[in-house]
């Protein structure tokens, strides 16, 4: 990977997860800079990780050929007027965002004009290496910046480009917010597992090895749809069926249609907000 020194405004999960890929990558440390108001929390990472922390925003952008914005969204707005009133210009420096609900134009506004923009919408699992993130840049953003983002995030999982800004929302309900339905699933599971007489460690313990078990076998056979899958469980007469027709009954394809576009439209509505 190209070695640009990089600065993480903002060092909470997300930020922590896309150091330690690159540093799990042999991305030097003293190439990282990392910035948040919890000193502990940096004092934390440059321990784990080897690299530069400051509570000072701007010098560690300053420092920096690449900005990765990784604060909440409700934070952006004034980090950043404060960022762009002691920088200024921001010169050819790349700007990657991974906040939900900003759009280009508006980061763009906040940053003085600034166009070297790409937003990214990773999820949690970038933690352990298995993130998936999509990807979008402005037509204006050079071939090799859009490579180093796209390998900064491969540093934590797989990563998909999408052609219209539009689409990094539909990536948050696809995938950005997406470990959140999965876990929720297994947690019901989990509990009628408890109810049924399981201990909770057993009640965890079929439900996770199931869902990765599951998520293996989708892995392992891209030329099987799911809906195959399903049916190679799924005998003819038996319980499963029962279980299946249960869910159907109950338009678990709706309620999942339908939890996909609120989380579109809450973006939507964070894009104002913000
Ligand atoms: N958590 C998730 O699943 C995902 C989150 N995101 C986006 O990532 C961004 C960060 O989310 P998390 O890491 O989950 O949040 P987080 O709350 O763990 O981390 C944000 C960090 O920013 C720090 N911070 C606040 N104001 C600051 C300032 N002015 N300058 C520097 N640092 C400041 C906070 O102290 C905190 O440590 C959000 O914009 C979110 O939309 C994107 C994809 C997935
Ligand atoms: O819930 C959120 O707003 C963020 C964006 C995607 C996942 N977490």
């Amino acid at each position: 990977m190209e070695q640009r020194h990089i600065a993480f405004l903002g060092a909470g999960n997300m930020a922590r997860s896309l150091i330690a890929g690159l540093r799990a990558a042999q991305f030097p440390g003293s190439l990282i800079h990392a910035t948040d108001p919890d000193a502990q929390k940096l004092a934390q990472l440059a321990g784990e990780f080897g690299i530069q922390v400051t509570t000072d925003n701007t010098a560690a952008a300053r420092a920096a050929q690449v900005i990765v914005l990784a604060v909440k969204p409700q934070y952006m707005a004034q980090m950043l007027e404060q960022l762009t009133a002691e920088l200024g210009s921001l010169e050819d420096r790349l700007v990657v965002s991974i906040a939900a609900g900003i759009k280009v134009a508006r980061l763009s506004q906040l940053l003085g004009g600034h166009r070297k923009i790409v937003r990214c919408m990773p999820n949690t699992p970038a933690l352990i290496g298995l993130g998936m993130t999509g990807l979008y840049a402005p037509g204006e953003v050079s071939d090799s910046d859009r490579a180093f983002a796209e390998a900064m995030l491969q540093a934590v999982g797989k990563t998909v480009w999408v052609p219209s800004e539009a689409d990094i929302n539909a990536v948050i309900a696809a995938s950005g917010s997406a470990p959140a339905y999965f876990f929720l699933f297994m947690q019901h599971m989990a509990e009628e597992a408890v109810r049924l007489g399981f201990s909770e460690a057993d009640a965890r313990l079929l439900v996770q090895q199931t869902a990765l078990g599951a998520a293996q076998m989708v892995i392992d056979n891209p030329a099987t749809s799911l809906v195959t899958l399903r049916e190679q469980v799924t005998s003819k007469g038996g319980t499963t069926a029962e279980a299946v027709r249960t869910f159907e009954e109950g338009k678990l394809d709706e309620l999942v249609s339908r939890a996909m576009q609120a989380a579109i439209v809450r973006a939507e509505e964070m894009e104002q907000l913000f």
